[in-house]
């Protein structure tokens, strides 16, 4: 993402939310850089009016921009520096780009800004999740504390973050006097260091230790860097002493983090250590489903297809976020485009992320899988006879190739016999049909499909 190409993107933004909307909220805004990790840093007059940005157009924002640059991830907002001079990030420090707060950190403390979407309320529970979600609402609830630290850990892009977040909002709003400071062990790290060199160490003791609940993200980072986590232990300590809780985020669980000294490990397991697992269809779908609410509010002439959200939530398993952006990317193209949401958009707009999390599923496999089902002959279901028989089994298998693979319709009319491509949209169109209508065959269809990805 470049000055550019935020250039660019202004007269779409303009038509998608109207000229006054765009001239009171977006025109104002200036873009500052990206950093490594995807974060986009915009510069806003306020931190108010950055905060509300991020509220009512934050998701769309992140729509336009991901249709130029899918590896943003996230908008940060710094509010304008005294000359109105949008000088470019400090390399890639998370520190730098996000110093101002979307909803800034009260009382001065060098925390990140939490990110006013990433509340409880849209957090989907599911069974993967459900542990975690339980132990930060308890925690966010703020009686006494009961486990300390309250210990987060999982993949890539599984809601650590989020989790965190929400709880920070949460004990906030229940009580607005307490000091809550959430940051990133790089961050804290940065400011150990910073304290370092500026001679300021009592005052960097001093601000940690007056914390009512102290959250780090990501305390992996902390790992080998000898000082730092002597310093976290220190800090970790004293409010353990003081009754004051802490929240902790990492990738793996305690015991899996290398180069932690052990005294650190054995305090970060001495709360409560929860896991989130990775996803399963049901959340996914669940996750998506969600995310259309609040696009609708967005684009509400939009219209999004039946079995649209149900295949990404089949196909795209890695991590939630991948799951987000791929959504956002095709509100973004069919707003772009007037069109549907529809399975050929998907195709069209998605390549990329279909291909990345391709199942190995071949035509071949689905090919015979329904023939054997069926109880036909390879060489029937892809030669030329018409008969029901037949052609009933074909068209389940060429919904079924639209369905699990990425192949283009010509491609998959191709190894059916030589077909032409409207003739497999006729046949996947026919399937989506009788699925809503013939309660066998969409049975049939779901059985095979699970089948084909066991
Ligand atoms: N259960 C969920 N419900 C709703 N949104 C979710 C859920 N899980 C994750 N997300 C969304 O997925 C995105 C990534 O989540 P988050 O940043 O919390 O991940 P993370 O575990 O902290 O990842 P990382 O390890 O990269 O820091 C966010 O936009 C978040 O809102």
């Amino acid at each position: 993402m470049t000055r550019e190409q935020w250039g660019a993107l202004q007269e779409q933004i303009c038509n998608t939310i109207g000229q006054n909307n765009y001239k009171t909220w977006i025109k104002p805004l200036s873009f500052v850089g990206i950093s490594d990790r995807g974060v986009v840093t915009l510069n806003a007059p306020t931190s108010f009016f950055g905060s509300y940005v991020s509220q009512n157009f934050g998701d769309m924002l992140l729509a336009q921009i991901s249709t130029m640059a899918p590896q943003v991830r996230r908008i940060a907002y710094e509010v304008a520096a005294a000359n109105g001079a949008a000088a470019a990030p400090s390399p890639a420090t998370e520190v730098e780009e996000v110093k101002p707060a979307e909803t800034p950190a009260p009382k001065e403390l060098p925390g990140a800004p939490l990110d006013a979407r990433f509340t409880f309320d849209t957090f989907v529970v599911g069974k993967p999740n459900e542990l975690a979600h339980a132990a930060a609402k308890r925690v966010a609830e703020g009686g006494p504390v009961t486990f300390n630290p309250l210990f987060l850990y999982g993949g890539v892009g599984l809601g650590k973050t989020h989790l965190m977040h929400a709880i920070a909002h949460e004990l906030s709003a229940r009580n607005p006097q307490l000091t809550v400071l959430y940051l990133s062990a790089e961050q804290f790290m940065y400011r150990f260091v910073q304290a370092l060199r500026e001679r300021k160490m009592m005052d960097f003791k001093e601000m940690f230790r007056s914390v009512d609940v102290l959250m780090v993200d990501d305390v992996q980072f902390i790992a080998g860097k000898d000082s730092t986590q002597e310093e976290f232990f220190h800090t970790f300590n004293a409010l353990v002493d003081q009754n004051k809780q802490i929240i902790i985020s990492a990738d793996r669980a305690p015991d899996e983090i290398k180069d932690l000294e052990n005294r650190i490990r054995s305090r970060l397991q001495s709360g409560l250590v929860v896991d989130l697992h990775p996803t399963d269809y049901e959340l996914r779908l669940g996750i998506l489903q969600s995310k259309v609410e609040t696009y609708r509010s967005m684009y509400p002439s939009l219209e999004i297809e039946n079995g649209v959200l149900e295949f990404l939530a089949h196909r795209i398993s890695t991590n939630v976020r991948v799951l987000e952006g791929a959504l956002t990317r095709l509100f973004a193209f069919a707003s772009l485009v007037g069109k549907p949401i529809n399975m050929d958009l998907v195709q069209d707009s998605l390549s990329d992320v279909l291909r990345a999390s391709e199942r190995k599923i071949s035509i071949d496999e689905i090919q015979r899988k329904v023939a054997e089902h069926y109880n036909i002959r390879l060489s029937d279901m892809i030669g030329p006879k018409r008969v029901r028989t037949f052609a009933r089994p074909r068209q389940i298998a060429m919904y079924l190739c639209k369905q699990l693979t990425s192949r283009s319709l010509p491609e998959i009319g191709r190894r059916f016999g030589g077909r032409d491509h409207t003739t497999v949209m006729h046949g996947v169109r026919r399937i989506e049909e009788l699925r809503q209508s013939d309660g066998q065959i969409d049975e049939d269809v779901e059985m095979l499909r699970r089948a084909l990805e066991a």
